[in-house]
């Protein structure tokens, strides 16, 4: 890669990298703009020596063979074959090898995070109810791709210009497994609040991940339109405690249809053989009404 200052701006490549758009524990995106192309573009930026640091921690269990990188690099290539209207695209990837950070170039989807919470100004059932049918057919995708998201949540649906949804953050924390959606939860933590009961319990490591991907979208789907997240507390675990032995509460001060409180209640069953399964999704009342 070549890699120069040109004014305040780092240009790599053909980018020019501009302002800081998103941020999170993989790292920063910042907006790049294409001279090739005039085209602008979400530069995520990763950085290696992290990335095995966050493996080194989470990893529990036998040491697998695969370098955490390997990981990476793996899912890099199962990103670029991916394509839904409802998934974020990869464009390329800049590595150089001697270089610590790792430069993974997506398509911009203009409008960002589709809401931000906790906010005392969630979103309308309808908008909810578009949102939430499109980013069902992004994760019937990934499925389908054998790929678990592993962390939904409305920090990562996009919205594009057009008021579209992008499922985004598929780069680091998902699972990609042989036949069955198996997990083991040293490896995918998440987001806490928008963790599946299942996941939480200590020893037994193995869960269905299509299941907890369904939990997560639960939480979302009620954390967009009451503006919170279904459960909280002040520590790690009393949360989870609370995610896994609470009941659902529904705020009194909104009011929300009947069918969709049903279908919140449905993906938030604490029991994962019992939970909504994405293809029963496709047919609920409230998201065919
Ligand atoms: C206000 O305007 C804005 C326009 C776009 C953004 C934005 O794009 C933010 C994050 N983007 C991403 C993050 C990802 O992971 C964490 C991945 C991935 O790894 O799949 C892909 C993308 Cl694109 C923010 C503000």
């Amino acid at each position: 890669i070549s890699i120069e200052k040109s004014g305040s701006f780092l240009q790599l490549n053909q980018y020019k990298l501009m302002d800081q758009i998103g941020q999170g524990s993989y790292g920063l995106v910042k907006l790049a703009y294409s001279e090739e192309d005039s085209t602008h573009y979400a530069m995520k930026i990763l950085s290696k020596k992290r990335l095995l640091r966050q493996a080194g921690l989470m990893r529990r269990g036998p040491k697998k063979a695969t370098s955490p990188l390997d990981r990476v690099y793996r899912e890099i290539a199962v990103l670029k074959k991916l394509d839904h209207p409802n998934v974020v695209k990869l464009v390329e990837v800049l590595d150089d090898p001697i270089e610590d950070s790792l430069y993974m170039v997506f398509e911009l989807v203009k409008q960002g995070e589709v809401l931000r919470i906790p906010t005392d100004n969630p979103l309308a059932e309808e908008r909810v109810w578009s949102i939430f049918r499109e980013t069902l057919l992004g994760l019937e995708y990934l499925h389908y791709q054998k790929i678990i998201h592993a962390d939904i949540k409305p920090g990562n649906l996009l919205l594009t210009e057009c008021g579209h949804i992008k499922i985004a953050d598929l780069g680091v924390c998902n699972e990609f497994l042989g036949q069955d959606a198996v997990m083991s939860n040293g490896s995918t933590a998440g987001t806490p609040a928008f963790r599946a009961p299942e996941t939480l319990i200590l020893g037994q490591n193995v869960y269905c991940g299509r299941a907890s991907d369904v939990w997560a979208l639960g939480a979302t789907l009620y954390a967009l339109v009451f503006g919170n997240v279904p459960f909280l507390a002040d520590s790690i675990p009393l949360l989870y405690e609370r995610i896994q032995q609470d009941p659902l509460v529904f705020p009194k001060k909104l009011t929300v249809s009947e069918n969709l409180k049903s279908c919140i209640l449905l993906m938030l069953e604490k029991d994962a053989t019992r939970r909504i399964t994405v293809p029963e999704l496709k047919i609920n009342d409230w998201v065919t009404s």
